[in-house]
């Protein structure tokens, strides 16, 4: 686990790109591809912004999602509708719509999650698991990471990659989510967490060692927190 703390939002995108470009660089060159998965909240913006300074050979991406939520791409809570406001359309850098693993829209949650699961074992390689190159998460000031919140039972879902939730107490409720045994099997997972109200449950994870969802992000390869010293001001 390597935690990083720094002065600047600003600083946290450098950092968190420069960590990408090199990533995707190794992937790159070793298959061919980068098989990346994106959260949603704040990281959109960081990547929107982030991503057009970094030098890369975007045409070798494959986007995926940590989490999606269930409601149509023109509505402003879709995460791959924002990525493609924020990222595509603005043509910074040359990267397609196609090029974004999406969720089965006007399905019930069960049937999107499972589809979206056989998309992952379609495209991204690994035995006896999918192995995700790199996940890029978020975390909110509950400790939730994806779509997986405290006290949930989906903490727990050890058969399933990708489970559907109906309940998320972060609207939309209803969404579709990476699970731990996929999650913990990436070469490497990076949170980006910026702001004075992620400082709490920053405490409790890394200085209380609460068993909180974000805490069980252990994956097989590495885990960088990137923070803001707003957000890390009680690691200090
Ligand atoms: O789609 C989502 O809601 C995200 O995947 C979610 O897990 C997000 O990463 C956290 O809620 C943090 O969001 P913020 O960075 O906006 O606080």
């Amino acid at each position: 686990m390597v935690i990083s703390i720094l002065d600047s939002k600003e600083d946290v995108i450098l950092s968190l790109c420069n960590l990408i470009e090199s990533t995707a660089s190794e992937s790159i060159e070793k298959n061919g591809v980068f098989n990346v998965a994106v959260s949603g909240g704040s990281l959109v913006s960081f990547l929107a912004s982030g991503l057009p300074q970094i030098k890369s050979d975007f045409r070798k991406w494959k986007i995926f999602f940590c989490d999606e939520r269930l409601v149509p791409v023109d509505n402003a809570d879709n995460t791959f509708g924002q990525y493609k406001k924020q990222l595509v359309d603005t043509k910074e850098i040359n990267l397609t719509e196609a090029q974004f693993v999406t969720a089965k829209q006007n399905t019930s949650g069960e049937e999107a999650a499972k589809d979206y699961e056989d998309q992952i074992k379609k495209f991204v390689p690994g035995t006896p698991l999918p192995q995700f190159d790199m996940l890029l998460l978020g975390m909110g000031p509950d400790g939730h990471t994806c779509s997986l919140f405290p006290g949930h039972t989906l903490l727990d879902e050890i058969s399933k990659l990708v489970a559907s939730i109906s309940d998320s107490p972060k609207p939309p409720p209803n969404r579709i989510t990476l699970t731990f045994p996929i999650i913990n099997n990436a070469r490497v997972c990076a949170f980006a967490i910026c702001g004075q109200d992620k400082a709490d449950i920053i405490k409790r994870i890394h200085i209380d060692e609460e068993d909180l969802p974000a805490a069980r992000v252990k994956p097989v390869g590495k885990v960088y927190w990137i923070l803001d010293k707003a957000a890390g001001k009680y690691l200090v």
